[in-house]
C-alpha cells in the first residue's frame, strides 16, 4: 500500500492524517496543539508538526506529503535563515490602519484588479507594511517573507538555519496559488506577483525565489527580500532529506492554504457552498474564473487545483461558542442542549459576534454585542442559542455576499470543529436557504492536503469518495436573521 500524509498547520492546533494513496482511506492520524495569541513564533508550529507526525505513527512508510496552513501569516526570516520575529496572525489586527493607508493609496479598483481582493488587516501586505512602521530595525533584517505553510514546507524539506542539513537557501522556499492570493502582493488571475505592490508595502524592492541551490549573492547584496517561487497544484517542492524524526526520500507538494485545503479535501465542484467553522468562519466556492469584488467583502482567492476561490472570512467563529460556554459554564454538549431547547430568534435575544473585532464585516475594532434582553427572555437557553444565531447569521451574511457575484450555489457543505455541534447544524438549516450537507466528521484540510500529495506522486488527481453523514433541508424562520439584524444595526462599544 503506498501512504500519503496531509499536514493541516492551523491556528489551533496541527492535524496530521494518512492515508491510502488509491482508495484514499484513512490508516492513521495525530494531532498536537498550537500556542494561543495572534503574534506566535512559528518554530512552535514546528515542534507541533512534529509531535503530531510522531502521534501518526511517523512517515517511515510514508511516500510524499504536503502541508496546509493558516493564511495569510507573516513569517520573516534573515539572510541566515533565522526568524526576524513571531509570526503576526490571520487574526492580528494591529495592521489595520496598514491596510487603511494601503487602500487609499491604490484605491479599491486598482487593488480589486491587481489583487482580486481588498486589503483588510488579516492580508499579510498589510503586516508587512505594519513591520515596515512600527519595527524598522527587524524590517531591515528581513530578507525573505513566507506564509505559514511555506515555511514548514521548507523546513520539511531540511532547510533551516543552524544545523539544519541542508541550510538557509531562502531560494529554495516554494508556496502555492493560493496561499500566494492571501499576501495582497499576488496577481490570482496572472498567477504572477505583483512586486511594485510589494515595495508599496513594504519600502524595499522584492524578487520570486529562482530555486533551491540558485541564490544570488548579487541580489542578497541589493537586498532583495525573496518571495516563495509560486508552484502548480501537482508540482513537487522537493524530496525530504533526513532529519529531526522525517526520513529522507519523501515526496513533498507545494502545500495551500487551509481553506483551498479544505476545498481539495471536499472534493468541492461548482454549486458548492462550504462553509467551515473553525477558529475563523469562512464561506466559500470553487470557480473557473477569477472573481474581484471592488467592495472587498468577498476575496478573490486561487484554488489548490488551478481554478478560484471567492472566500469571505470572519475573525469570529468557532470561539463564539467557546465564549459562550464560558459565561454559561458549560461544555459543548450541554450548550447544544440548550440551545435546542430555545425556539427560533432566542426569546429575542440577539449577539452580535465579534469577540475579536471583525473582517466581514470589516470593523477591527468592533467588539461582541448581547442585544434584545428581556427579563423573561434571559434564559440560558436563549443566550445559548443567540450565540448559535449569531454565528451561522455572520456567515449567511458572507454566503450571500459570495452568491451576488453570481457564484452558482445549490447546496453548503459544512465542516470545521463546530459543525459538529448538532445546534449548529439545526440553525444552519433555519438560516442558510439551501440543503445543508454535513460530510463525515474528518479533517478535510488534512485531507487536501493529503489529496495534493498523492497528485504531486502520481501525477493524477485523487477521486477519493467524500461520504455525507446527513443532508438537512431548509427550513426557513426569517426571524432569527430579522433579529441579527436590529442587533447588529445597533454597532458595538469601542473596545476598552
Ligand atoms: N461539538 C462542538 N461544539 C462547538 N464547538 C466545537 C465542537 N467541537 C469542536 N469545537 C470547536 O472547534 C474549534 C476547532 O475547530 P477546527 O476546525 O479544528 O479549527 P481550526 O480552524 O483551528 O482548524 C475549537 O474552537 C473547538 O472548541
Ligand atoms: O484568514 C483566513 C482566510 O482568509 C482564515 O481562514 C485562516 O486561514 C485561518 O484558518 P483556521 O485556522 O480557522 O483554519
Amino acid at each position: 500500500m503506498t501512504l500519503v500524509a496531509g499536514i493541516d498547520s492551523s491556528t489551533q492546533s496541527c492535524k496530521v492524517v494518512i492515508r491510502d494513496a488509491d482508495t484514499g482511506a484513512l490508516v492513521r492520524q495525530g494531532s498536537a496543539t498550537h500556542p494561543t495569541g495572534t503574534s506566535v513564533d512559528p518554530d512552535a508550529w514546528w515542534d507541533a508538526l512534529l509531535v503530531a507526525i510522531d502521534a501518526a505513527g511517523g512517515l517511515d512508510d510514508v511516500s510524499a506529503i504536503a502541508v496546509a496552513g493558516q493564511q495569510h501569516g507573516m513569517v520573516t526570516l534573515d539572510a541566515s535563515g533565522v526568524l526576524v520575529r513571531d509570526a503576526l496572525l490571520w487574526n492580528d489586527t494591529r495592521s489595520a490602519p496598514a491596510a487603511a493607508a494601503l487602500l487609499e493609496e491604490f484605491g479599491p479598483e486598482a487593488m480589486a484588479s491587481r489583487t482580486g481582493s481588498l486589503p483588510v488587516a488579516s492580508f499579510t501586505a498589510t503586516k508587512v507594511r505594519w513591520l515596515r512602521d512600527a519595527e524598522p530595525e527587524n524590517a531591515a533584517r528581513v530578507a525573505a517573507v513566507a506564509l505559514p505553510h511555506d515555511w514548514l514546507t521548507w523546513r520539511l524539506l531540511g532547510y533551516g538555519p543552524g544545523d539544519s542539513p541542508l541550510g538557509p537557501d531562502l531560494d529554495a522556499l516554494v508556496t502555492d496559488r493560493s496561499d500566494a492570493s492571501g499576501t495582497s502582493y499576488w496577481t490570482p488571475s496572472t498567477g504572477e506577483y505583483d512586486l511594485e505592490l510589494f515595495e508599496a508595502a513594504f519600502g524595499r524592492a522584492a524578487r520570486e525565489a529562482t530555486g533551491a541551490g540558485s541564490a544570488g549573492s548579487a541580489d542578497q547584496a541589493e537586498s532583495l527580500v525573496i518571495l516563495p517561487r509560486v508552484i502548480g497544484p501537482s508540482e513537487s517542492a522537493g524530496t525530504t532529506v533526513a532529519h529531526a524524526s522525517i526520513p529522507a526520500g519523501v515526496v513533498v507538494g507545494a502545500g495551500m492554504g487551509d481553506n483551498a485545503g479544505a476545498g481539495l479535501g471536499l472534493d468541492a465542484h461548482e454549486g458548492d457552498v462550504v462553509i467551515s467553522i473553525g477558529t475563523s468562519g469562512t464561506a466559500f466556492a470553487v470557480t473557473s474564473e477569477a472573481t474581484t469584488d471592488p467592495t472587498g467583502v468577498v476575496a478573490g482567492f486561487a484554488d489548490a487545483t488551478g481554478a478560484f476561490l471567492p472566500l469571505i472570512a470572519t475573525l469570529n467563529a468557532a470561539r463564539i461558542l467557546t465564549a459562550t460556554e464560558a459565561i454559561l459554564g458549560v461544555g459543548h454538549d450541554e450548550f447544544a442542549r440548550l440551545a435546542l431547547a430555545a425556539a427560533p430568534g432566542a426569546g429575542g435575544v440577539a449577539l452580535v459576534p465579534y469577540f475579536e473585532g471583525e473582517r466581514t464585516p470589516n470593523l477591527p475594532d468592533a467588539t461582541a454585542t448581547f442585544a434584545g434582553l428581556t427579563l423573561d427572555g434571559s434564559t440560558r437557553e436563549n443566550i445559548a442559542r443567540a450565540a448559535v444565531e449569531g454565528l451561522i447569521c455572520s456567515l449567511a451574511d458572507g454566503m450571500d455576499a459570495v452568491r451576488s457575484l453570481g457564484v452558482p450555489a445549490h447546496r453548503v457543505l459544512l465542516i470545521g470543529g463546530a459543525a459538529l455541534n448538532p445546534a449548529v447544524q439545526a440553525v444552519a438549516a433555519q438560516v442558510f436557504d439551501l440543503p445543508v450537507a454535513v460530510p463525515e466528521p474528518g479533517e478535510y484540510v488534512a485531507d487536501g492536503a493529503a489529496r495534493q500529495a498523492a497528485w504531486a506522486l502520481g501525477g493524477s488527481r485523487p477521486g477519493w469518495p467524500v461520504e455525507v453523514q446527513a443532508t438537512l433541508d431548509p427550513d426557513p424562520q426569517p426571524v432569527v436573521r430579522e433579529r441579527y439584524r436590529a442587533a447588529q444595526a445597533l454597532g458595538s462599544i469601542p473596545r476598552p
